[in-house]
C-alpha cells in the first residue's frame, strides 16, 4: 500500500483509475511468420516461441546474504550482450540487447558464458541448440555514431562487451579450443557500411558481418515498431504531435519514406511484401553538406539551431518578389509562396557573406524538406497510398522539419494524405537486422510485451558519453550532484525542438519556444530503452484485451496535466522522506534520495516543455516514470517501512477480522483487494482516512459504503 498523494483531489474530479494490473506473467505459443520478400529470399524467423531452459538452475551466492539471491540458468542458451548494427552514409545505428539481471550479482563474464554455451552444446551433441531461441527478458538500448568516427563506436562496443559471443554462442576467444572458436562473432549488420567496414570490425573486432539488405530491414524494422510499440506512430501539425494508433491487422498499405543521407521510397503491402518505387539523392545528406559548406557550422544541430532564428524570405525568392508584392491567385499562389528556393541569391551584388547565416540555414531545410515531402506526395497518388511514414535521421525530431514536411504533404494532396513520423525514425534499419538475429522470436512478441524506460543514464552517441554510464549508480549520483551544486537544471535525457509555424504560402519565423535544441548526444532522439518482458501476457478474462486501455486519466488536457504534475511536485519531499526512511534514513539514502528527486524533477520539467515527449502521456504512465526513477537510484519500494507497521497492525487485527466474515468470503477479499488498489492510487479521502485510523476502517469502509460498478 503505498500513499501516493498528499494534496488534494477531493470532490471535483471523478476519475475511476485502473492500475496496469490487467497483465499476467505467463507464456504461450504462437506461430511465426515466414514472409517471403519480393526478390523471393525467405527473412529468417524463429519457428518456435520460446522457452525458457531452467534445468540445471541454481540459486547464485548465499540465501542467508542476500535477501534476493540471482537465479543462474546455466542452460539458458543465449544470456549474452549482443547487437545489430546499420552503417550508413552518415550515421551508425547501434541496437544492442543487454539482460535483466543486475550484473555486479550475476558476475558472469562473456568468458565464462561461453564456457557455460560451450557445455550445453556438448551436452547436446552440438545439435539442438540452433533450434531452441528463448525470447529473453532484458532491454533493447538505441545508440548511434557519426559514421566518419567509427573508431568511436568500436569502443564503445568494446567497452560494454557486446560482441564477445555470437548469436548461436560460438566462443569468440582465440585461447579457446573449442570447435568454431576461430570463426569469430558473427554480427547482422545492414548499410552501405556493412560492405565498407567489414574488414575493418572484423580487424579490430574480430567479428564477421552477416549482412542484411538494407530495404528489408527498413521495412522490417518499421512493421515491428508499428505493430509492437505504443505510440510509435505521430502526426505533427503546427507544432502539434497527435500520437497515431496504428491497427496491426490494417498496417497496409503504407509509403515508407526514409530520409538519410539519400532517400528511399518504399511502398509497402505487408509483411515483407514491398517494392522500393522511388528515391531521391537530395536528402539527409544533402542538407547537411550544403548547410555546412554555406553556415560554416560545425554541427547537424548547429544548423538546425540557426534556422530556427531564421528568415528565409531574405535568401528565397518568394511569388511576391516577382509579382511586385502581388498574390497570383489565378493559380493559388500567396505572395509569400516560395517561388524559388534561394532565388534571391542570384543578385550580383550580393557574396555569401552578405547573407545570415540563419536564413540559409532555414531556406535549405524548407527547400529539402518541401522537396522530399513533394515527391513522396507524388508516389503515394501514383500508387493510390494515404499513409506515409517518414523516418530516417534527417528529421531528427525537429519540430520544425515534422511541419514542413506534413504542410507539404497536406497542401499537396488537398488532405487526403497525412505525413506520420516515428519515435524510433533513424533505427529502422537496425532494429530489422537486429529481427533477423533467428533467436529473438521478437516478431512475434506484442506491445504487452514492451515497457519503454526512459533512465536518468548516459545516453551515447557520437562517441561521447552523456552523463554518467547507466548502471553506475555512484557516478549518476556525483553527476546529479555537481550539477545541482553549478545550480544547472538537468534536463531528462530527450531533445526539446521548437515548433515554429511553416507553409508553402508562409515564410514565418519558427517562433522558438526554447532557446535552442538539447545536444543531439543528450537527445536520444525521443528513444528510450526498451524492456522486453516476454512472459507478460493480458488478464485472460478481459472482455477485450486488445482495446483495454490500463491508463484512463489522459493527459493531455493542459489543465489536468499541471494539476498532476503539481501534486507531483508538491509531494516530492514527502516522497523522498519516505523512501529515504524505508532505507534506515542513513546518509547514502539521502545521498540518493535527493538524487532521485532531482532526476524526476528533470522529467517533470522536460515533460511540461513537450507532453507528449516520452509518447502519449497519461496518470498511469507518469506514476511509472517516477516509479523507474526511484528504482534508478535503487529505491526497491519508498513504502517499505510503512508497508512494514501496516502489516503488523493488520496482522494483530486479522484474527477478529476472520472471526467477522460470513459465508462471503471471496466477496469480502475481492472488495479488499480493491479497496487497497484504489487507495494505492492515492486518492485523497483515503489519504485522509489512513491518517485519521487504520488499514481496518478503510477496509471496513470500502465494504460498506463504497458502491460501485463491479461485477461481484
Ligand atoms: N549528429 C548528426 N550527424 C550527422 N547527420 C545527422 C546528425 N543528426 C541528424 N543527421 C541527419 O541524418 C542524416 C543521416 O540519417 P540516417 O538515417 O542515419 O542515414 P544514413 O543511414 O545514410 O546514415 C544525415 O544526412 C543528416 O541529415
Ligand atoms: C543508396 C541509399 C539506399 C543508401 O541509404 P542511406 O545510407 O542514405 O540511408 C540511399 O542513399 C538512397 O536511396 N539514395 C537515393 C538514390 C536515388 O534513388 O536516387
Amino acid at each position: 500500500m503505498s500513499e501516493s498523494f498528499e494534496a488534494s483531489k477531493v470532490g471535483t474530479r471523478n476519475h475511476t483509475v485502473e492500475k496496469q494490473g490487467a497483465y499476467l506473467q505467463e507464456s504461450h505459443q504462437t506461430d511465426s511468420v515466414n514472409p517471403v520478400t519480393p526478390a523471393g529470399s525467405m527473412m529468417h524467423r524463429s519457428p518456435s516461441r520460446p522457452q525458457l531452459d531452467l534445468s540445471g538452475a541454481a540459486i547464485h551466492g548465499s540465501q542467508e546474504e542476500d535477501r534476493t539471491p540471482a537465479i543462474l540458468l546455466p542452460n539458458q542458451s543465449d544470456d549474452i550482450s549482443h547487437f545489430a548494427i546499420d552503417i550508413g552514409g552518415s550515421l551508425i545505428k547501434l541496437v544492442y540487447f543487454s539482460r535483466h539481471s543486475d550484473s555486479s550479482k550475476t558476475p558472469i563474464t562473456p568468458r565464462k558464458m561461453c564456457g557455460l554455451l560451450e557445455r550445453r552444446r556438448e551436452s547436446l551433441n552440438g545439435g539442438s541448440l540452433r533450434h531452441t531461441f528463448p525470447v529473453l527478458g532484458g532491454r533493447l538500448h538505441f545508440v548511434k555514431f557519426e559514421t566518419n568516427k567509427i573508431n568511436e563506436c568500436i569502443e564503445f562496443i568494446e567497452s560494454k562487451k557486446l560482441h564477445p559471443c555470437n548469436i548461436i554462442g560460438e566462443s569468440t576467444y582465440k585461447d579457446d579450443a573449442s570447435e568454431g572458436a576461430d570463426d569469430g562473432a558473427v554480427i547482422k549488420a545492414t548499410g552501405g557500411g556493412a560492405f565498407k567496414y567489414a574488414e575493418l570490425l572484423k580487424d579490430k573486432l574480430g567479428v564477421t558481418l552477416d549482412k542484411e539488405d538494407e530495404m528489408d530491414c527498413l521495412v522490417a524494422g518499421l512493421n515491428f515498431l508499428l505493430k509492437t510499440i505504443r505510440d510509435e506512430a505521430f502526426t505533427h501539425v503546427d507544432g502539434q504531435k497527435q500520437f497515431v494508433q496504428i491497427d496491426p491487422n490494417d498496417m497496409f498499405p503504407y509509403l515508407l519514406v526514409n530520409i538519410g543521407s539519400g532517400v528511399s521510397m518504399i511502398k509497402v503491402d505487408g509483411e515483407g511484401e514491398f517494392q522500393r518505387v522511388s528515391g531521391t539523392n537530395v536528402g539527409g545528406g544533402t542538407f547537411w553538406g550544403l548547410g555546412r559548406l554555406l553556415t560554416n557550422s560545425k554541427s547537424f544541430d548547429e544548423i538546425l539551431e540557426l534556422s530556427q532564428k531564421g528568415d528565409n524570405s531574405a535568401v528565397d525568392m518568394l511569388v511576391g518578389d516577382i509579382y511586385g508584392g502581388l498574390d497570383y491567385n489565378k493559380i493559388g499562389l500567396s505572395a509569400s509562396t516560395i517561388a524559388s528556393s534561394f532565388g534571391k541569391a542570384t543578385s550580383g551584388s550580393k557574396d555569401l557573406s552578405d547573407y545570415k547565416r540563419e536564413d540559409i540555414a532555414l531556406s535549405l531545410l524548407r527547400m529539402i524538406s518541401y522537396n522530399i515531402a513533394q515527391i513522396a506526395y507524388l508516389n503515394a497518388l501514383r500508387y493510390g497510398l494515404t499513409r506515409i511514414f517518414f523516418g530516417g535521421f534527417f528529421i531528427r525530431g525537429h519540430a520544425y522539419t515534422m511541419d514542413t514536411i506534413s504542410f507539404a504533404v497536406g497542401f499537396w494532396s488537398k488532405g487526403e494524405a497525412q505525413a506520420m513520423f516515428l519515435r524510433h525514425e533513424g533505427f529502422l534499419g537496425a532494429l530489422g537486422a537486429f529481427l533477423s538475429y533467428d533467436k529473438h522470436g521478437l516478431a512475434n512478441l506484442t506491445s504487452h510485451q514492451f515497457v519503454e524506460r526512459f533512465p536518468m543514464g548516459a545516453p551515447c552517441a557520437g562517441g561521447e558519453i552523456q552523463g554518467p554510464p547507466i548502471h553506475d549508480l555512484n557516478g549518476k549520483i556525483t553527476w546529479m550532484e555537481k550539477f545541482m551544486a553549478k545550480g544547472n537544471e538537468i534536463m531528462a535525457p530527450v531533445p526539446t525542438s521548437a515548433p515554429g509555424t511553416t507553409g508553402v504560402g508562409g515564410f514565418g519565423r519558427p517562433l522558438a519556444r526554447s532557446g535552442s535544441l538539447r545536444s543531439d548526444s543528450s537527445a536520444a532522439l525521443n528513444v528510450g530503452v526498451l524492456w522486453l518482458v516476454p512472459t507478460l501476457e493480458p488478464f485472460p478474462l478481459l472482455k477485450d484485451p486488445k482495446r483495454y486501455e490500463p491508463s484512463t486519466i489522459d493527459l493531455s488536457d493542459d489543465d489536468e496535466r499541471e494539476y498532476w504534475f503539481n501534486i507531483l511536485s508538491s509531494h516530492l519531499p514527502t516522497l523522498v522522506g519516505t523512501a529515504v526512511g524505508s532505507e534506515g534514513g542513513t546518509d547514502g539514502a539521502k545521498r540518493r534520495g535527493d538524487a532521485f528527486a532531482q532526476a524526476f524533477r528533470a522529467h517533470l520539467a522536460r515533460l511540461r516543455q513537450e507532453p507528449a515527449a516520452y509518447g502519449k502521456l497519461s496518470l498511469a504512465t507518469l506514476l511509472e516514470l517516477r516509479e523507474e526513477c526511484l528504482r534508478e537510484f535503487h529505491f526497491m519500494d519508498a513504502y517499505r517501512a510503512i508497508k512494514q507497521r501496516e502489516n503488523e497492525a493488520s496482522l494483530a487485527v486479522l484474527p477478529d477480522l476472520l472471526n467477522e466474515l460470513d459465508d462471503a468470503r471471496l466477496l469480502a477479499l475481492i472488495e479488499g483487494v480493491l479497496a487497497a488498489n484504489i487507495f494505492d492510487w492515492g486518492s485523497h479521502a483515503c489519504v485522509e482516512l489512513y491518517r485519521k485510523g487504520t488499514i481496518i476502517e478503510i477496509y471496513r469502509m470500502s465494504r460498506n459504503k463504497m458502491r460501485r460498478p463491479w461485477r461481484v
